[in-house]
Order: structure tokens, then sequence, then C-alpha cells
């Protein structure tokens, strides 16, 4: 929201929220590996679970486990910016702050990895044996 329109309301300051919105997310997909990353093993994911033919729930299932996945690589970049913002110089809490940031989006990905393991396996056993 620019400072102009904190005390403004409607339609007008709705748009503008999503334009910035949008602004963040090109902003983390352009500057972040991770991002790119993530988004290549997405659209992996999306084409192995339209070749298996997985049900709706499944679908719903990969569906909040990708979307996390990338609402948590956002989050840790704007701690990381913010870090930045507060200091450029070495300082023990903002590794420790980068850190436990980045310590989210694993434990998500770690997840996510054995969620998709549980998902997948059985379909390509049953494909394959
Ligand atoms: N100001 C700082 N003080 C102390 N350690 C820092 C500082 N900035 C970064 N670090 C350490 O360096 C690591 C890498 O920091 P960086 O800002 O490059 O983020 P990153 O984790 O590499 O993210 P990305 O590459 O996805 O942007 C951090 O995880 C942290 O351990």
């Amino acid at each position: 929201m620019g400072l102009q329109d904190r005390n403004k309301r409607g339609f007008t300051r709705l748009l503008r929220s999503f334009g910035y919105a949008f602004q963040g997310l090109k902003h983390v997909f352009i500057n972040e590996q991770n991002m790119q990353v993530h988004f290549c093993l997405a659209i992996i994911v999306f084409a192995l679970a339209v070749w298996l033919d997985v049900t709706r729930i499944e679908w719903l299932i990969l569906l909040v486990v990708v979307s996390g996945i990338f609402a948590l690589e956002i989050m840790n970049t704007a701690i990381e910016r913010t870090v930045d913002l507060v200091t450029e110089e070495y300082h023990p809490i903002a590794k420790r702050a980068k850190d436990v940031a980045a310590s989210a989006v694993f434990v998500y990905s770690v997840f996510a990895v054995i969620i998709g393991l549980v998902l997948f396996i059985p379909y390509l056993l049953e494909m394959f044996l």
C-alpha cells in the first residue's frame, strides 16, 4: 500500500493491494533461485498428477502442499529483506533470524517430499509392477 493510500478505502485500494502483492511475487520469482526451483518442481508434480490421474482429494492435497511451499518461500524472502534493511553488518541475531526463516521452508519441503512419495508411489508401483 502506498503511504498516501493508507487512509483510503474501497475498490481502488483493493486493486492497488493486488498490484503491490504482484510486485512482491515478481521480485521473489526473479531474485530467488529457490523459488524458481520450487516452480519447476511444482510443474513436474502437477504433470505427474495428470499423467497418473490422481483423485480429486489427492489434487487438493497437492495444491495445499505446493501453495504452502510458495507462501513460505515468499515469507522467507520478506524476512531476509527485512533483516538486510536492519543491518548489512554481520550480526549473530541477523544470522539467527535468516537461518530460522530458512528452516521453516526446509521443514515444510521435507514433509512435502514425504507427502509426494506417499501419494505417488502406490500409483507408480501399480503401473510398473
Ligand atoms: N547480516 C548478517 N549477519 C550474519 N549472518 C548473516 C547475515 N546475512 C546473512 N547471513 C548468513 O548468511 C546466510 C545467507 O544469507 P543470504 O542473505 O544470502 O540469504 P540466503 O539464505 O542465501 O537466501 P537466498 O540465497 O535465497 O537469497 C544466512 O542464512 C545467514 O546464515
